[in-house]
């Protein structure tokens, strides 16, 4: 289906002005780029993808979340904040016990080595609720209590202190209770630097969703970084290892740029699906 009919589907949606969220104008302008272009930004490995020789294609598993435009565009709005859909910061928490009440869905975490780009990406998550206080610094180590956001009334989203240098003394009674107990958490975001690939530091934090059975979703940051030749080297030999060594990790990668924003737009549609709140 043409990019331009979704345009006109989305355009009618919210000139109805149906659900408490539609599309953000932001996705409007997104929707305008050129066909490579808007290709490149929200789905970056079908850009990838066309420099793969035909036979190794199947390595990659691209199709497995292919939502429409019109339901990305639909997911932009749930990320936007508004009046009656507040998208804010809850609280800190560096024990298990002092975080929110199980009441409100909590459903996605982030975790990942210091430095990685955990809370970037969140932020980038949020570039649409500017609001929103999300810290993110050069030094690593830098984010050193779980801090809880919520998405209007639909579920809490969790950046996480960064395992590996400067990781801060209870990380691992704090990350690893909280990933092990909380009962409330759906999904775990596991965050690999695309520069650098999965690094030891790295397989601590695949060996806990492992162990503790979690489902998680591996995440490919700074994108921007990375050369396109570089980046599909890495995208494929990430998946080879998905396939081969993991059992709960989502077999479909999502590499993304807190610069750019590729790759934002579909993974925040992904988490719109697993939340339950793709309507
Ligand atoms: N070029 C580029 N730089 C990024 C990207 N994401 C993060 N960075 C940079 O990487 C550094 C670390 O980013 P953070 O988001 O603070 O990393 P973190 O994983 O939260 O780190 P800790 O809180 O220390 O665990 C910062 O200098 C960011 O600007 C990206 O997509 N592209
Ligand atoms: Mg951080």
């Amino acid at each position: 289906r043409g990019w331009a009919e979704a345009v006109s589907e989305v355009t009618a949606a919210r000139e109805r002005g149906s659900g408490a969220y539609s599309m953000s104008q932001p996705f409007a302008e997104v929707l305008r780029l050129p066909q490579r272009q808007l290709t490149k930004l929200v789905f970056p490995l079908q850009e990838l993808e066309r420099h793969l020789a035909p036979d190794t294609r199947p390595s990659l598993r691209l199709r497995l979340f292919e939502p429409s435009l019109e339901a990305i565009a639909r997911a932009d709005g749930l990320f936007t904040s508004t009046a009656w859909h507040r998208i804010e910061y809850v609280s800190s928490a560096v024990r298990l016990d002092h975080a929110p009440g199980l009441l409100r869905p909590e459903k996605v975490c982030f975790i990942g080595r210091s430095n990685v780009g955990k809370s970037s990406l969140l932020k980038a998550l949020f570039s649409l609720a500017p609001e929103v206080e999300v810290r993110i610094s050069k030094t690593p180590g830098h984010t050193k209590k779980m801090n809880f956001f919520k998405v209007g009334k639909y579920f809490t989203m969790v950046d996480m202190p960064g395992y590996g240098y400067r990781a801060p003394e209870d990380f691992v009674d704090m990350v690893e209770t909280y990933l092990k107990e909380r009962r409330n958490l759906t999904r775990t975001f596991l965050l690999v630097d695309s520069v650098v690939g999965i690094q030891k530091t790295d397989s601590i934090a695949i060996e806990m969703c492992e162990e503790f059975a979690l489902p998680y979703v591996m995440v490919l940051t700074k994108i921007d970084k990375c050369s396109k030749g570089h980046l599909l080297k890495q995208v494929l030999q990430i998946q080879k290892f998905v396939d081969t060594q993991t059992q709960g990790c989502f077999p479909q990668l999502f590499p993304v740029s807190a610069v750019t924003y590729s790759g934002i737009h579909l993974l925040k549609c992904f988490i719109a699906n697993i939340t339950g709140n793709l309507r």
